[in-house]
């Protein structure tokens, strides 16, 4: 609970600005908009156990799932993806199961109260998008990305203003910032859901003279509607921005974000299960996402022997695979005898140099190119885990 809340409780039928002298800004807060209101100063407020302090007893590992919204289904298709399934009875359920983690639970909340439940220790790990970790979770070093690139929600926190008027020839962060129109008595006004992320950016990028005031959806309409002077929102098509006469500027994204795979340090360190789970969960991910971006490539080429074969593709650099070509005997009966005049050679190609493999293995006398989807790639020990347990000081 923010130690501002009581405060803002006594004044809930107001409209009223806060300022936060040491910080020079303000957050102008009104009842019907009011979500959560706190600066960088206020942020002790959220850590309310020290990251040492003992969990609550339980016996299962809690995961916590996005309930609706646009990453809901994304992530249960990505587990789905890695033999995870998960078993809902029904979609008002908020409670599952995965059958294949027989320790686990799920729990389906709205992301940004899985970020609070994993600071309050009441899920384990969850999957949101890093704007939501990094706006909830304000820093708070409990909060652990096990997996910082899920492959979906894409999405980044941008500041935008209007293409027209004042703005018309602002095209950057700096000339904003050095527009004479803002002042002590007439800031910047900003709308925005990031009441965190907003002002420590307005800080450390140094603009001096910034009001903020919160919303919960349809920001883009503020600068029409003579509310604010620029928006600070998510954006991933820019759609929205354009059907609203707003543009992005140089230097004015906040963060980058897409789904990630977060953890509370004090459950996995504690938790009977929790890091042997999590490890199994990332390695699903890892082999799953490492496969997604390559095709198996099969192929025949005539040889004197497996090495001189061998010799001839990794001649070729976008043939050399995951750890060098596998080259195997075609054995085929000719004049009564066993021969291997073919080789077949097998290896992974990015998605992305697929033509340009099929280009070089043609080059070299390579016929009956296959090219297959892949499925997983486990490899000896996934690079996120090393750096989970560094992390963990294990
Ligand atoms: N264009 C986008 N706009 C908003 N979020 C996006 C977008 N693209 C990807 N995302 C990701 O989807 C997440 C969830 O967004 P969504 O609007 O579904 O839920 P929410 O904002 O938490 O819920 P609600 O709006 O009901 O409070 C965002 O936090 C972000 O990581
Ligand atoms: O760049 P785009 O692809 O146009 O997406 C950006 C828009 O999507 C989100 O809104 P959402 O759909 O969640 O509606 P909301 O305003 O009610 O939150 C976000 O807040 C932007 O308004
Ligand atoms: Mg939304």
């Amino acid at each position: 609970m923010s130690l501002l809340q009581p405060f803002f409780q006594q004044c809930a039928s107001a409209a009223f600005s806060i300022s936060f002298p040491s910080h020079s800004f303000y957050v102008s807060v009104s009842k019907r908009t009011f979500i959560s209101c706190c600066s960088s100063q206020s942020q002790t407020a959220l850590v309310d156990a020290p990251v040492d302090s003992k969990i609550a007893e339980r016996d299962e590992i809690r995961l916590g799932l996005p309930s609706k919204g646009r990453m809901a289904a994304d992530t249960l298709d990505l587990l789905k993806d890695c033999q995870l399934s998960v078993k809902q009875v029904n979609p008002r359920q908020y409670v599952a199961q995965i059958p294949q983690l027989s320790n686990l639970e799920v729990w389906f909340q709205r992301p940004k109260d899985i970020v609070r439940k994993l600071l309050s220790g009441d899920l384990d790990l969850g999957i949101v998008g890093l704007d939501t970790v990094s706006e909830y979770g304000q820093g708070n070093e409990d909060l652990i990305i096990v997996h910082d690139a899920l492959d979906y929600g894409d999405c980044r926190l941008s500041l935008a203003i209007p293409k027209y008027g004042i703005f018309e020839n602002i095209n950057s962060l700096r000339e904003l910032a050095e527009m004479p129109q803002w002042t002590v008595e007439k800031p910047l006004r900003v709308a925005t859901g990031f009441t965190y992320l907003g002002p420590k950016f307005m800080k450390e990028h140094g603009l001096k003279h910034v009001i903020f005031s919160t919303a919960d959806g349809a920001l883009e309409a503020a600068p029409a509607m003579g509310i604010a002077d620029a928006i600070l929102d998510l954006v991933s098509s820019g759609t929205t921005l354009r059907e609203n006469n707003l543009k992005e500027i140089e230097g004015g994204v906040v963060l980058e974000s897409q789904a990630v795979l977060v953890a509370s340090r004090k459950a996995l360190i504690q938790r009977k299960g929790a890091l042997d789970t999590t490890h199994e969960i990332l390695e699903r991910f890892e082999a799953h996402l490492r496969a997604l971006g390559q095709f198996t490539v099969t192929a025949n080429m005539r040889g004197g022997s497996a090495e001189e074969v061998a010799e001839r593709v990794l001649t070729q650099p976008s043939l050399a695979g995951l750890q060098g070509p596998t080259v195997c005997p075609v054995f085929c009966k000719r004049d009564g005898k066993v021969t291997a005049d073919y080789y077949a050679i097998v290896i992974c190609v990015p998605k992305k140099a697929l033509y340009k493999s099929v280009q070089q293995l043609r080059a070299i006398g390579g016929s009956g190119v296959l090219i297959s989807p892949l499925t997983y790639i486990f490899d000896e020990e996934t690079p996120r885990w090393r750096e989970l347990l560094s992390k963990l000081g294990i």
